[in-house]
């Protein structure tokens, strides 16, 4: 998959940066409650949905989807979201962290894949610095609330700060790595300064917006609405209003396996954790690994 034309990315940042406005003008007019749900309606909704059409995006470098290929897809993926959470369930700290690790990978490649082709041997350290400072601004500017999460879910008291420090340091590597691509890559400056913009609104919502509503403003508006626009480009090779009618259609499925997951966890894990959010990360935590592996093998596509 090659970066978005230019036309297309216009529209998106455009896009991205005005609900973002409109997500923390709403946020003025809502209590704390009606935040919380309005965050896991549209994480469960959108957030979820985003993932689901992963068995035809597999689907689709194949000559011929049978109903044997399919399923056996799906048991594979299966397998690997219930061993993950096997894996999470026993080494809940380490697998906490290399899950969020995971996700900043997972949510630098779709920021950058679509913006700049950076080679290979940069490509999979800065997706991932670049994710750890989303998460490390996150954490840091909602610290008292994070490390709460954190000590429920694990229970590891992480130290004051430490966000701030991660924050210090994936930002300064980031530098780094940007100023590089500038002098050896994309020599435009107006790029650059866009992304620094992008930064400061992302650190701006994260900072008046609580923990649970600054994560949804971020992985609905700044991951998957960018992700299914992608998709849709990738299978349909347009993003249609019947293209998305048909992605959802064929999404349908495999959104009430996922919910089903949840509510399961939600039965198991309801008497080890006080806070609904920790029973949530474990079970974003089991289906990211195979939709992380799925979302580098579109992007990497067109290198076959
Ligand atoms: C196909 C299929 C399916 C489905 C799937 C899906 C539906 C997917 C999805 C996917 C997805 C949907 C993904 C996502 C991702 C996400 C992420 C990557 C996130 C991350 C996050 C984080 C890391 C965070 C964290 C935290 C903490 C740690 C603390 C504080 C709070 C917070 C929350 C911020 C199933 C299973 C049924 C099976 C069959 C096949």
């Amino acid at each position: 998959m090659k970066t978005l034309n230019k036309n297309i990315l216009h529209k998106l940042n455009s896009f991205t940066l005005v609900f973002s406005c409109f997500t923390l003008w709403i946020s003025g007019f809502l209590s704390t409650e009606a935040e919380g749900i309005l965050s896991y309606a549209l994480i469960l909704s959108i957030g979820v949905v985003h993932g689901a059409n992963d068995v035809s995006l597999l689907l689709k470098d194949k000559k011929e989807s049978s109903l044997k290929e399919i399923l056996k897809i799906i048991f594979i993926y299966v397998v690997v979201v219930l061993g993950t959470a096997a894996l999470f369930f026993n080494f809940i700290a380490m697998a906490t962290l290399l899950f969020i690790i995971l996700s900043g990978y997972h949510f630098g490649e779709q920021h950058w894949a679509i913006r700049l082709e950076i080679r290979k041997k940069f490509k999979y350290i800065y997706h991932t610095l670049y994710g750890i400072l989303i998460f490390s601004l996150l954490f840091h500017l909602n610290e008292t609330e994070s490390i709460a999460v954190i000590q429920d879910l694990t229970a590891v008291i992480l130290p004051d700060n430490l966000f701030f420090y991660t924050s210090i340091a994936s930002g300064g590597l980031v530098i780094l790595f940007c100023s590089y691509f500038y002098i050896y890559i994309h020599r435009k400056w107006q790029f650059w300064l866009q992304e620094l913009f992008f930064i400061a609104v992302i650190a701006l919502i994260f900072k008046t917006a609580s923990l649970i509503w600054a994560f949804a403003i971020y992985f609905i508006i700044w991951h998957s609405l960018p992700s299914l626009l992608t998709q849709l480009i990738h299978i349909y090779g347009k993003a249609e209003k019947d293209y998305l009618k048909a992605y959802v259609k064929s999404s349908l499925l495999y959104w009430i396996g996922a919910i089903v997951f949840l509510l399961m966890l939600f039965y198991f894990l309801q008497d080890y954790h006080k806070l609904f959010i920790s029973i949530l990360v474990a079970f974003l935590a089991a289906i990211t690994l195979p939709h992380a592996i799925v979302m580098t093998r579109m992007f990497t596509h067109k290198k076959r």
